[in-house]
């Protein structure tokens, strides 16, 4: 929100204000921009220069650092603060950056022409999710303003909420979006598009950008715009008959108020002709990913690693800007319609396959440029003529696109087959991909190969385009080519060796003659112009020479502007195809990309399950992004039953949170169309995916972390159901153990018996492992570590079954904690154990994989318990501890009384129970052989 300080130098500047009524007609001007711009800041051309004064003009200096200066006129002193319009964008980026939105107002009639005050007219409002200067946007990256609409009558007499309708544009590419939801849902979506800028209606309930770093600047705008029926009016000349194409009121007044302002941005020069296609849909179309889950899952961000380390970075193997933004798209909205997953992996397989093709598209795609904001300026009008020649370089990729994607029919499959069909995916691109032979060859006839950066000072129109314009370079060129001999004939002529003709901007055209030769010039020379030892001539033949070359230059200046703008027109008359044409080559770039990292990073296809019940199959699954930063990754199976909860618990560091990642990114990117980090992998398809990651992975500043775990928490519980795919990364972390702890099982069990999502659950609470005897669906997984020489070595490798040391002492250690907390850690510790022993010594049971529920309450932390277990037990492999713990503890009716005095009996019958009560489908194998090795020491003992 614009802060009191912005608002006092936004519209007429105090000082201004209060000069009015004696100001000069030049700043009586910039008054009335600023007057009708009071919620923007004015930038006023004052020649190269844009201006501001008094209070405004004090922003600017503080904002862009630049100098105060003062302008003194017959009214008074007023300061002052300009910045250069040539080389403006690194200012206007700052203002944007201070929250300022900017209107440009420029000088709209040349100022030579103008008899008296030049008029001015604001030509743009800047505004950060309206800019569309190439140099304040990032490439190949989409920027969005958004509008909310509606949402009232919230909580009031047990009526629900009103929907929220929300429509974002980027006006950089004309990409419009219409959608709606309840509060929640929109706040995710919000934080899908991650808009620029927010305008919102003064009723809609508030959105906070969730996180701090990349929020949006929320601005005000015109409440009328909010209106059905001026938003209505408004949507008209984008689609006929709004009131039927949204659902409800507030999706049509939230598009026509986001139209309205990006209409007023752009110099309320009427509709935005390059606003094609306004894009309903509806959220649930699409893989939900809320901000929670697109952070902890780093798809765009990373906050621990470098910035580059993030999925999206895994999976961008693009060749230019359009591809660049349809993956990102992509990304942020997986498919939830199995068969266009299917459709997109078809594709991706073929690319993949078909190496020479794949190679040859990556080249012949990264010559094309940004077609969707090219489009965008072509139909502003503000194109220059280098615009419409990089809209030709793409054009002219294009046959290359079709020809590599058609001529190729499979001949360099690797499996052989030389028939194998192309897929349709593939043939429908490839249909898509529109030549626009016409509009192609208008340019190359009409466009210099290599423009200047000007449009309205000739050399944009290629000759041989337009006979009157040939005509009039001609006699140009005659004349100074005529001008260009005269030096010599006029030597030759007057017998004077030192006579040159020359030219400046005030005297044009002159013949110079020193003094020492005087007394040889001719008659016919008139004089122009004296100087310290020479003078300068013209002759009438020379002055009319040079009329004639002057007056051809300008009107082939005027006439190439004239036609410039009239190809200018013609190509922005096919906009449409030009973005439909943007759209399929942003595709094949998109594909060819996930094509060329899954050839790379030898991911496979995912199987999508057409089976509603099928859960997650994953062989030898990695982490897209750990993997690249880790030189032997190991990889790990997922097993998860539709429905069912998997309690992870290991070694802090062990790759809890990596393996849970991994299954979800492998989710996410399935689903995106890409292939996965995998041997083998059978999805189903999930709707909804939610990540809470514990309160210290994850501090985003301002509200308490536990309390935000706990609203995550909330949404999920909420929300989640058997389609939904939930990652619990350490819930309950936050506050007190007995509270955690409570709040992790409860949460656990709602999960599984309410809600019946697919869930992982890692945690350090051991006792959640019992879940797993309690509950059908729920089972353990572990990770485990050796313990060698005091040193921890982490296999990061998933196993079967629950774990029963945390190593927190050790990871301390590892990560530098000073050796006398070191050491005074493990007093403590080993201080615990001591009472542990006493009570195991009363006959309590501390070698299961969880602890004793009646023991709980009283026992403290049970990740402590089960590390003073570990500790007490000296170095020993964490494998041989809980196997002994398994060993002693299942639950064989014989072994439930004191370990120490209970030995082992040979009766066969007694064998026979020990052996049948092994639970072999939770023991590791090194679990299961100590067992045998138990089972076998009691009949040797029996001998
Ligand atoms: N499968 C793997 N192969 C190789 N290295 C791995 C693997 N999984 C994780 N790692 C490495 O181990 C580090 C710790 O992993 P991770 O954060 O997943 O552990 P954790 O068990 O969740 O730890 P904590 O309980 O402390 O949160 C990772 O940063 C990564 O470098």
């Amino acid at each position: 929100m614009p802060t009191a300080d912005r608002e006092t130098v936004t519209g007429l500047p105090p000082g201004i204000a209060d000069a009015r009524e004696e100001l000069t007609p030049m700043l009586s001007q910039y008054a009335d921009l600023c007057a009708a711009h009071e919620d923007a800041l004015v930038l006023f051309q004052v020649g190269d220069f844009y201006e501001a004064f008094c209070e405004a003009a004090a922003a600017v200096a503080r904002v862009c650092e630049v100098t105060l200066t003062e302008r003194s006129d017959s009214t008074g002193d007023y300061p002052m603060a300009g910045i250069p319009i040539d080389n403006a964008a690194p200012y206007l980026e700052s203002l944007l950056n201070a929250g300022y939105r900017v209107a440009l107002g420029d000088q709209v009639e040349d100022a030579e022409q103008a008899s008296g005050l030049v008029d001015r007219a604001v030509t743009e409002v800047i505004t950060p999710g309206t800019v569309v200067e190439d140099e304040l946007l990032e490439a190949g990256t989409t920027n969005y303003v958004a509008a909310v609409a509606g949402g009232g009558g919230e909580g009031t007499d047990g009526t629900a909420p009103a929907a929220v309708g929300l429509a974002a544009v980027d006006v950089s590419t004309g990409e419009c979006l219409v959608t709606s939801g309840d509060r929640d849902a929109v706040a995710e979506e919000l934080d899908r598009i991650a808009p620029a800028e927010l305008i919102a209606e003064p009723d809609a309930p508030a959105f906070e950008p969730s996180d701090a770093e990349r929020g949006w600047t929320t601005h005000a705008y015109d409440p009328g715009a909010f209106e059905r029926q001026a938003a209505a009016e408004r949507l008209e000349p984008y689609l006929p008959a709004p009131d039927r194409r949204f659902d409800g009121d507030a999706e049509l007044r939230a598009a026509g108020a986001v139209l309205a302002y990006a209409e007023y941005t752009q110099g309320d020069d009427g509709p935005l002709s390059y606003v094609t296609r306004i894009r309903r849909y509806d959220p649930r179309d699409r893989l939900r990913l809320d901000a929670a889950a697109q952070r902890s899952l780093e798809l765009f961000e990373n906050r621990g690693l470098g910035a580059s380390d993030t999925l999206f970075d895994a999976l961008d193997e693009t060749s230019c800007a359009l591809g660049r933004r349809c993956l990102e798209r992509w990304l942020r909205r997986p498919l939830v319609d199995a068969d266009a997953i299917r459709s997109r992996h078809d594709a991706v397989g073929e690319l993949a396959d078909r190496t020479l093709v794949r190679e040859a598209l990556g080249d012949a795609l990264s010559a094309a440029y940004d077609l969707e904001r090219l489009v965008g300026r072509i139909s502003r009008g503000r194109a220059d003529a280098r615009d419409l020649r990089s809209l030709h370089a793409t054009l002219a990729v294009v046959p290359e696109l079709k020809a590599t994607l058609a001529g190729a029919d499979g001949e360099d499959v690797d499996d052989g087959s030389a028939d194998r069909p192309r897929t349709d995916h593939l043939r429908d691109l490839r249909d898509r991909l529109d030549e626009l032979t016409a509009v192609r060859e208008l340019i190359d006839d009409a466009i210099a190969a290599n423009p200047p950066p000007e449009i309205t000072e000739g050399g944009v129109i290629r000759e041989g385009f337009d006979g009157d314009l040939d005509d009039l370079r001609a006699t140009e060129r005659e004349g100074r080519e005529w001008v260009a001999d005269l030096e010599a004939s006029e030597r030759e002529r007057t017998g004077i060796d030192s006579l040159s003709v020359g030219h400046n901007q005030v005297h044009g055209y002159y013949i110079e003659v020193t003094d020492a030769n005087l007394d040889r010039v001719p008659d016919d020379y008139r004089r122009r112009q004296t100087l310290k030892n020479s003078e300068r001539y013209y002759t009438p033949e020379l002055k009319e020479r040079e009329e004639e070359i002057v007056g051809a230059a300008e009107r082939a200046d005027a006439l190439e502007y004239e036609l410039f703008v009239d190809v200018r027109e013609r190509v922005a008359s096919e906009t449409e195809r030009i973005q439909d044409l943007a759209d399929a080559i942003a595709e094949l770039d998109a594909l060819r990309s996930l094509a060329t990292v899954a050839v790379e990073g030898d991911y496979v296809r995912p199987e999508i399950a057409d089976d509603p019940d099928a859960g997650v199959e994953i062989e030898g699954g990695r982490h897209p992004v750990v993997e690249r930063a880790e030189e032997s990754f190991v990889p790990n199976d997922a097993d998860l039953p539709r429905g069912s909860i998997a309690v992870i618990t290991g070694p802090n560091m062990s790759g809890k949170s990596t393996y849970m990642r991994s299954v979800a990114l492998a989710v996410v990117l399935a689903q995106t169309g890409s292939f996965v980090p995998a041997q083998a992998a059978s999805l189903p398809v999930f709707d909804r995916l939610f990540t809470r990651v514990g309160a210290s992975d994850d501090i985003a500043g301002g509200q308490s972390t536990f309390m935000r775990e706990m609203s995550e928490l909330t949404e999920i519980l909420h929300d989640a159901g058997t389609d939904s795919l939930v990652l619990l990364d350490e819930v309950g972390r936050g506050t007190a153990t007995t509270d955690g702890r409570a709040i992790a099982r409860a949460a656990a069990e709602f999960i599984h018996d309410e809600l019946g999502a697919t869930a992982l659950f890692a945690t350090h609470y051991h006792d959640l492992t019992d879940l797993a005897e309690e509950r059908e669906r729920a089972f353990n997984l572990h990770f485990t570590a050796t313990r060698e020489d005091g040193d921890v070595t982490f296999l990061h490798r998933v196993v079967p079954g629950a774990s029963s040391s945390s190593y927190g002492v050790e990871v301390a250690e590892l990560a530098g904690v000073p050796a006398p907390v070191v050491d005074r850690s493990r007093d403590l510790v080993a201080a615990e154990t001591g009472d542990a022993a006493v009570s195991d010594a009363e006959g309590r049971d501390t070698e299961t994989d969880g602890p004793d529920p009646a023991a709980d309450g009283d026992q403290g932390d049970d990740a402590d318990a089960s590390l003073r277990e570990f500790l007490a037990e000296g170095d020993e492999r964490e494998e041989a501890e809980s196997a002994d713990a398994s060993a002693a503890t299942d639950s064989d009716p014989a072994n439930d009384g004191d370990p120490q005095t209970d030995q082992p009996t040979s009766s066969a019958t007694d064998l026979t129970a020990a052996l049948r009560d092994l639970d072999l489908a939770r023991m590791t194998p090194i679990e299961a052989l100590n067992a045998l090795h138990d089972l076998q020491s009691r009949v040797d003992d029996d001998r």
